[in-house]
């Protein structure tokens, strides 16, 4: 097998008297959907904002790419390919679809509106723009105004601008939240495809989109992972039961 994209090792960080990540190691490999659940409060965000770079553990490592990024900034570890989609939404209402992605494609989150023209007629960059729009079945819209798409098309925008930057990893924050039942089944293929793009950690409440996704599940009570495995593994753990699916899971 080769060796994980992303490992953390004994990460732990506490906050006052609450230890908010307890030990945790985990990893994630090449071509695979690893999502990371728990109740809330378990502790998924504080983990995912050590990993991305947001947070500094109390002790512990990240390793991405074969390099220890412990003390990497966010945007040293962006560089290095480590994409985080969901934070905060980048894109650009009054602009179109094509210009979003495009723009992803520059790198250039909240770049200034002058630098359109020129760089909409960039061919090279038009075209990684327009094959990462293909890629989550968004180029049919490439001339809409953003601000007229649905909620869960927004959300397909933005995994192409994340798409367009040639992450080595995706982390999803809540990739489903607020889109409904079509919403979250219009996206579970898109996600389901990306994972041969690059690996994807998945932090996901919506346990039927998590159980139709993931290679494999790590559970978090408690800012402890308690459990890692397959989704038949996960669904047959009697702690994970206990602790966090409930008895009629
Ligand atoms: N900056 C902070 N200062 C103090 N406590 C914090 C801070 N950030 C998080 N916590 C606490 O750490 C615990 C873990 O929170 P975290 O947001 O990581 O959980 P979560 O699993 O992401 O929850 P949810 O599913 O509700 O988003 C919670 O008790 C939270 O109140």
């Amino acid at each position: 097998m080769s060796d994980p994209l992303l490992s953390v090792h004994g990460l732990s960080k506490r906050f006052g008297a609450l230890q908010a990540s307890n030990d945790i190691t985990l990893d994630v490999r090449s071509g695979e959907i690893h999502a990371l659940i728990g109740p809330n409060g378990a502790g998924k965000s504080t983990l995912i904002q050590q990993i991305c770079g947001a947070l500094r553990p109390d002790t512990g490592e990240v390793w991405f790419d074969g390099q220890n990024v412990t003390p990497l900034s966010v945007a040293e570890r962006a560089r290095m390919g480590l994409g985080r989609t969901f934070q905060i939404s980048s894109l650009a209402m009054e602009d179109t679809v094509l210009q979003n992605a495009v723009l992803g494609a520059l790198g250039g989150h909240g770049a200034p509106f002058r630098f359109f023209r020129p760089v909409l007629k960039d061919a090279a960059l038009v075209a990684r723009a327009e094959e990462a729009l293909a890629r989550v079945d968004m180029l049919k819209f490439a001339d809409k105004r953003t601000a007229d798409l649905s909620h869960g098309q927004r959300r397909q925008l933005e995994i192409a601008v994340a798409l367009t930057l040639q992450p080595k990893l995706f982390v999803m924050d809540e990739p489903m939240a607020g889109l409904g039942a079509s919403g979250t089944k219009d996206l579970t293929p898109i996600l389901s495809a990306l994972r041969h793009d690059a690996p994807i950690l998945l932090v996901e409440h919506d346990m039927d989109a998590v159980f139709a996704l993931a290679d494999r599940i790590s559970v978090l009570v408690y800012g402890k992972v308690i459990a890692t495995g397959t989704v038949d593994e996960i669904r047959a753990d009697a702690a994970v039961r206990e602790a966090y699916l409930g008895e009629d899971a």
